[in-house]
């Protein structure tokens, strides 16, 4: 991409859009495009292509979304389908429209089958049922991608898709019920940390195992993808390595200080018992993740503290 493209990042107030945005501007991007969903709408189709008609960004990054933890996906179904579906089949067909160069959209992990062998491979997605507490969003993810592979087919358009694993890092999303795991928990043991709590809740069994991306990484990935990948089909962007729930919340403990108890609440979902991706093919082409968990979960707690006194901290 020339430093003077016109690039858009669509969701550049979120985890994923944020470091992505810091990272084009680390590097020099002087023509980066964005707008917040209270200037741009992206489930209003007329008013994305008004917007794209006008702006005729060259680059995109779709990184706009409605995205939340397993709670939240359970709880909000209908608006996690409608707003996923939208945002995807507005911004990627405007792109057409307008004669976008290149586009990057993004599933996530929790969209390969619930049952499907481990490691997950790409040719995995849509062999299977799908895991329950998510299909709703999985359904509309899957679209998104499908979209990018027929516009591709039809139109010659090269839209592709990168297939991150669980995400954490500045920016992210704190809110106890509608994020994820790595935040919530971190929250968590710093209010009780500060409260001199004895104890903090851990959802479900704490057996289920996840693989987490620090999202400055992901963002290295995005800028990888956009210019050395054009072809169809999701790529699987992760670290290949996981973790159960229960050694990530002490690991966090550790790091946060954190010296009471953890209790687990067997009310809450697991959601899939484990998501692990085959990270070979991306790795073939160039490209693995640099950030260890300790490593990432120290600088998102640096980082938390710091944007916490401030009042930046989402949620
Ligand atoms: N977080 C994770 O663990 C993972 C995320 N992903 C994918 O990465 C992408 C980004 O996720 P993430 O950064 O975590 O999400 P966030 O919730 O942190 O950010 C999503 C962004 O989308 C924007 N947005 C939401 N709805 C609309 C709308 N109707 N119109 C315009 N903008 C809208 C929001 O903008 P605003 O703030 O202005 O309202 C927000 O900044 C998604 O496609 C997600 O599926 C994939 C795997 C894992
Ligand atoms: C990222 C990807 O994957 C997401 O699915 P998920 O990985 O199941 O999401 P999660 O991070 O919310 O939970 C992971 C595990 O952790 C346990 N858990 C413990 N304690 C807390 C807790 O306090 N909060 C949360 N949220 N989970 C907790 C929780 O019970 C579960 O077993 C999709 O929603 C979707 O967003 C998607 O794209």
């Amino acid at each position: 991409m020339p430093r003077d493209a016109r690039v858009y990042v669509a969701g550049h107030n979120g985890l994923v859009g944020g470091a992505v945005l810091r990272r084009l501007q680390a590097e020099g991007f002087t023509n980066v495009i964005t707008r917040a969903s209270r200037e741009l709408d992206l489930r209003d189709q007329a008013a994305v292509r008004a917007f794209f008609a006008q702006e005729r960004p060259e680059f995109v990054f779709l990184a706009a979304a409605k995205v939340g933890g397993i709670l939240a996906n359970s709880t909000y179904p209908a608006q996690f389908l409608y707003d996923n579906l939208m945002i995807a089949a507005n911004v990627i067909n405007a792109a057409h429209e307008s004669g976008v160069r290149k586009l990057l959209n993004l599933g996530s992990s929790c969209i390969y089958p619930r049952l499907a062998p481990q490691p997950l491979r790409e040719e995995a997605l849509l062999t299977g049922p799908l895991e329950e507490t998510n299909r709703a969003y999985a359904v509309a993810k899957i679209a998104a991608i499908e979209l990018c592979d027929h516009y591709r087919t039809q139109y010659g358009s090269d839209f592709i898709s990168g297939m991150p694993t669980n995400l954490y890092g500045p920016g992210d999303n704190f809110d106890l019920k509608g994020s994820h795991v790595l935040p919530a928990l971190m929250r968590k043991m710093v209010e009780a940390k500060e409260a001199g709590a004895a104890t903090v809740e851990v959802w479900g069994s704490g057996t289920p195992l996840r693989e987490f991306l620090f999202v400055e990484d992901l963002a290295d990935a995005c800028l990888f993808l956009m210019e050395q990948v054009s072809e169809p089909g999701p790529i699987n962007v992760g670290t290949g390595v996981d973790l159960t729930i229960r050694e990530l919340a002490e690991l966090i403990a550790e790091v946060v200080g954190f010296t009471g108890e953890l209790v687990f609440d067997a009310s809450k979902p697991d959601g899939t018992p484990r998501k692990l991706m085959d990270v070979s093919r991306l790795a073939g082409l160039g490209w693995s993740a640099r950030t260890d968990l300790h490593s990432g979960v120290s600088q998102t707690y640096d980082w938390f503290l710091q944007e916490r006194a401030a009042g930046n901290i989402r949620g």
